[in-house]
């Protein structure tokens, strides 16, 4: 577990991370999101003992991360992918690495393997690297010492969709074998589709968090058949109210379990079975950016 309490950074006048406190549990991957400059990247540093705060408390599992024995076996971080030596090949990163964390060099050919750099790609030097196999050197570096506990910031920048995909994947794996993973990034629709928790942050205060239902919102289900006065009517016999769209979709305030279930029962194709979402955080990000603290753009 990560646990954060009023952490605060002070540069200067300015507060680049003011009085921040919230907790990432064991299963979850929390999204920690905010425009480009709201203190994400000073949050993660601080958990990690790379930046001293001015106030406040980081731990994980109850403990400052500088007090943790062998760091790497615990917590698998990647703050920055192209801070490693530009000389040594992606292997030999690793190797090293591993000899220092105690962990069997049997482990770094899995971890290649799983990043999905081949055997060219990892005899090539660092620094020819694009910054998409920077990345995956990267999570395959977090990810050495089997730790149960994920530190990122932007982990996605560089990537491709199919890498962004892999990713996330990868990710969601981790978290449900119990894994905790805190998770930063300026792309709302990135983090979106792998987060089970938010933290928001904007200029360095937290403006919105909790659990993805709470904060994404739902107002029932949207629903496309090949037959919508049939479906329209198995809902309503199941007094389940239906209103009809302009698209010639259904919206149901149900889940989409009861409508599926329905459906399924009276033998009704469906095309489509989607939650409507009522925008609750892409409101809050948006107005964040907007309010000029940031900007939501590709690096
Ligand atoms: N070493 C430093 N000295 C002075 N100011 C700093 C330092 N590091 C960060 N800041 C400032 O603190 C604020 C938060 O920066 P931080 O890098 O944590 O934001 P971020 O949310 O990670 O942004 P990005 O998405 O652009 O990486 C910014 O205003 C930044 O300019």
């Amino acid at each position: 577990m990560i646990s954060v309490e009023h952490l605060t950074k002070r540069y200067g006048r300015h507060n680049a991370v003011d009085d921040v406190s919230f907790r990432c549990e064991p299963g979850t991957v929390t999204g920690f999101l905010g425009p480009n400059g709201a203190g994400k990247s000073t949050t993660m540093r601080m958990i990690c003992g790379l930046t001293p705060p001015t106030a406040g408390t980081a731990t994980v599992d109850d403990r400052p991360y500088r007090q943790l024995a062998n760091p790497g076996r615990e917590v698998g971080v990647l703050l920055d992918a192209s801070a490693q030596h530009p000389g040594r090949t992606g292997r030999e990163t690793l190797t090293l690495s591993a000899r220092l964390m105690g962990v069997s060099p049997t482990r770094v050919d899995e971890l290649l393997d799983l990043v999905g750099l081949d055997a060219a790609a990892t005899r090539r030097r660092f620094g020819g690297y694009s910054l998409g196999m920077r990345q995956r050197l990267g999570l395959a570096h977090a990810l050495l010492g089997d730790p149960h506990v994920l530190i990122l910031d932007e982990p996605a920048n560089g990537l491709d969709p199919e890498g962004i995909f892999w990713m996330r994947g990868v990710l969601r794996d981790f978290a449900d074998r119990g894994g905790t993973v805190l998770l930063s990034s300026h792309l709302l629709r990135e983090v979106e589709a792998v987060a089970d928790h938010f933290v928001v942050i904007g200029g360095g205060r937290i403006v919105g968090a909790g659990p993805r239902e709470d904060l994404l919102g739902s107002s029932g289900t949207r629903v496309r058949t090949l037959d919508p006065q049939r479906l329209t009517a198995a809902l309503l016999a199941a007094d389940v109210a239906v209103s009809r769209t302009t698209d010639g979709a259904l919206t149901v305030p149900a889940d989409a379990e009861t409508v599926g279930r329905v459906a399924a029962a009276a033998g009704i194709v469906l095309l489509e079975l989607r939650p409507v979402t009522d925008g609750g955080l892409e409101r809050l990000f948006l107005s964040l950016t907007a309010s000029g603290s940031g900007q939501e753009t590709s690096r």
